[in-house]
């Protein structure tokens, strides 16, 4: 029998490791622990260590250095086999790096080496109510320090991983509730919902939850959980049978846009539903239920109606592109109550990238993620139009074309919508040359371009 296994996600200080704590101190079953923390000193495994008893059977297996997602990535999948080898346990969790991306880790479990012998059922992400609430769900947002700065791979915004790792994950832990007001909390919910409308959203303090539920729900479905970040529903949604891309191998600079993650998707209506039902457990902490997981788009029985809470979602999609130079000015004066803008950019000037656009907090990235396939020779793009029956085809410019999913919060949408509108270029414009527009837009696959919202030059760096 394959081994359970939790990923525990969660920027950094939320609260995993007290949310670990209380699983290993609450939990009858037998849990290993993989703790993976930036840096060489382990302090979490020590913690959870020195407030567990490991003689009833948990084990702490510490990895010495660095992230488990990226550089020791074999690492990972060799301990935990090893682990299983050597310890009898009932369920394996692990904690992942605060700035870490969750999809590589989950993808080990699912595809490699230790996929035979372990199971991944659920990827956790535990979110700091008041950090949360206040970069993102606050309508105020002056004097809230924006988080800034690259990943530890030194090539994201931090923002941005945070929010992936919140539209990533089946379950939501909403931590630190006792440091938000009942109206904070129900916002930073209606949100996560938004951001991630399949996930199951638990909210509590100093990690006190049903480990049952934690660590007994139902087999993740990485495919799934990839397609089901609430930018890419709003994408979905605007239009039926479409295929995206923003996939992370960055492997094959031929790579076209499409199949990246060249799923197809028929999707009949424009409404999620999420059946929740609000009710207490003996503790006193509050749970929503029964996530519906969105295939039936008609029903609208939702406990925290967006719109309710301010928060709005729109698709922006234009079959003419950005002006290079405009809309870098764009992306360094966006409006504060803009929470995540995501999707694939067309940017005169660079005809055969697809780039994909990533706004969260306060930065921007923007990264060639793909190819447009009309880009490639007549061949090429015979093959791949017949492999994508649904793919939407414009006679003159093909796939190429700009599909941005807009989430916001007290945002005027169509305010940005038109100040969108003014970046594409002009007719007169669409007759220059476009290659003489001047342009720090990456050109090589996996290049990223970072601009900041407080930078008014423009974009700022090149890496
Ligand atoms: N007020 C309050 N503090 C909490 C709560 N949960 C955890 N904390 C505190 O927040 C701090 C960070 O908690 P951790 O559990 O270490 O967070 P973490 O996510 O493991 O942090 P990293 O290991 O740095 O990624 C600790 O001082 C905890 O005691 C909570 O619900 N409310």
């Amino acid at each position: 029998m394959p081994i359970p296994v939790t990923i525990l996600c969660g920027e950094l200080g939320a609260g995993k490791t007290t949310l670990l704590s209380e699983l290993l101190e609450s939990s009858d079953r037998e849990i290993a622990l993989v703790v993976n923390d930036v840096g060489s000193v382990n302090v979490d495994a020590d913690l959870v260590e020195a407030r567990t008893d490991l003689s009833t059977g948990e084990e702490v297996l510490a990895l010495e250095n660095g992230c488990i997602c990226c550089s020791l990535s074999g690492d990972l999948s060799r301990s935990v086999i090893r682990l299983q080898r050597e310890r009898s346990f009932d369920h394996l969790v692990v904690e992942a790096s605060g700035v870490g991306e969750p999809e590589p880790i989950a993808r080990q479990f699912v595809r490699g080496p230790a996929a035979g012998v372990y199971d991944l059922e659920s990827v956790v992400t535990v979110v700091d109510a008041r950090r949360f609430h206040d970069r993102f769900a606050a309508r105020e947002r002056d004097g809230v320090p924006a988080i800034e700065g690259p990943d530890e791979s030194g090539t994201r915004p931090l923002a941005d991983l945070v929010l992936e790792q919140v539209e990533f994950c089946n379950l939501l832990v909403l931590n630190k509730c006792d440091l938000v007001t009942g109206a904070e909390r129900e916002r930073a919910v209606a949100l996560l919902e938004t951001l991630q409308p399949r996930a199951e959203v638990v909210t509590t303090e100093f990690g006190v939850v049903d480990p049952d539920g934690v660590l007994g729900t139902d087999r993740f479905d990485l495919e799934t959980a990839a397609e089901s970040a609430g930018w890419k529903r709003v994408l979905e949604d605007e239009t039926a049978g479409h295929d995206h891309g923003d996939g992370d191998d960055h492997g094959d600079p031929d790579r076209t846009h499409a199949e990246d993650r060249g799923h197809e998707h028929a999707h009949d209506g424009h409404e999620h539903t999420h059946d929740h039902e609000h009710s207490c457990d003996d503790r006193g902490h509050e749970h929503t239920h029964d996530h519906d997981d969105g295939d039936d788009h008609g029903d609208h029985d939702h406990a925290h109606p967006p719109e309710e809470y301010g928060i709005d979602v729109d698709a922006y999609r234009r079959r003419r592109p950005f002006h290079p130079g405009r809309f870098a000015t764009l992306l360094a004066d966006l409006p504060d109550g803009l929470v995540r803008a995501k999707g694939l950019c067309w940017i005169a000037g660079r005809e055969r990238q697809a780039i994909t656009m990533s706004f969260a907090g306060s930065e921007t990235s923007l990264e060639v993620t793909g190819r447009w396939i009309a880009s490639l020779s007549e061949q090429r793009q015979e093959r791949y139009r017949s492999g994508q029956p649904d793919l939407e085809w414009d006679e003159e410019w093909g796939d190429r074309e700009t599909r941005l999913a807009l989430i916001g919060r007290g945002l005027e949408m169509d305010a940005l919508i038109e100040r969108l509108d003014d970046c594409l270029l002009t007719d007169a414009e669409m007759d220059a040359d476009w290659a003489a527009f001047e342009t720090d837009a990456p050109t090589a696959m996996g290049e990223t371009v970072t601009v900041s919202t407080d930078e008014r030059d423009g974009l700022s760096e090149n890496r």
